[in-house]
């Protein structure tokens, strides 16, 4: 695991687009495609934003494939919607065509929605093992991470699968990928930033009080893949490391 801590946010954006691309080119050198999972939220949309303007000509996007690692149950037009934001800094601007992206259909209920995705994931990877070039992952103050959210029944799913899950909190629906299909991926990355992570970060990266059920963002650990946290001085100003 690399926590890398940085002080400024061009300094984190370029570093994290580097190493986006760094995978991202090695793997269409490899298999002539990059299987991209990006997260929702607020967090990444400076990086998508660079990625779409700044760095666009760093690698060849017709190779990159994307997907979404969660998604909230609202139709796919609206604000909420983590591919509408995705489309909105990052693929309209770079004229990613819609093949290339592996939208979460949110027009089924939650459950048949799950299925749906896991199904049409299976299918790009023509049933071969479903391991992820790169999966970018944000945290709440909570530690939940993608939607695996504390206390609830998604975080027993040892499948490597994609699931729907109540959040009481939110009184809301989303669709996720499990922990086990994101612990397959070759790299996974996590974007936290800001006073309000800190907290949440301490327990799950100077992990004293292992609690996956509290923090969930302690359930992510590669099987094989590297694990790697991109951090500002705000959101790690408690961690030990
Ligand atoms: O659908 C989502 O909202 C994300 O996948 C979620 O896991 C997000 O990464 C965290 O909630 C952090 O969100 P912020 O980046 O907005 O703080």
């Amino acid at each position: 695991m690399s926590v890398l801590i940085y002080h400024t946010d061009e300094e984190l954006i370029a570093d994290l687009a580097n190493y986006i691309f760094k995978i991202g080119n090695q793997a269409i050198e490899e298999r002539d495609c990059f299987n991209f999972v990006l997260t929702g939220g607020n967090s990444p949309k400076p990086l998508y934003h660079a990625l779409a303007t700044t760095y666009a000509d760093r690698i060849d996007w017709s190779k990159v494939f994307f997907f979404f690692g969660d998604e909230r149950d609202v139709e796919p037009g609206l604000e909420n919607y983590n591919g509408l934001m995705a489309r909105e800094t990052l693929l309209d601007p770079l004229n990613i065509p819609t093949e290339q992206v592996f939208y979460v259909n949110t027009t089924l209920a939650p459950a048949q929605a799950a299925d749906a995705y896991i199904k049409s994931i299976e299918t790009h990877f023509q049933g071969a093992d479903i391991n992820f070039d790169l999966i970018l992952l944000g945290m709440g103050d909570d530690a939940h991470t993608a939607s695996l959210f504390p206390e609830t029944e998604i975080l027993k799913n040892q499948d490597a699968s994609v699931d729907s899950v109540y959040v009481e909190k939110l009184a809301a629906f989303r669709i996720s990928f499990t922990a086990p299909l994101i612990n397959k991926a070759k790299n996974v990355a996590f974007l936290v930033t800001g006073d309000s992570k800190a907290e949440a970060l301490r327990h799950v990266i100077d992990v004293t009080d292992k609690n996956t059920f509290l923090y969930p963002a302690q359930l992510i650990n590669p099987f094989d893949g590297t694990l790697t946290w991109f951090l500002d001085a705000k959101s790690s100003k408690l961690l030990n490391s």
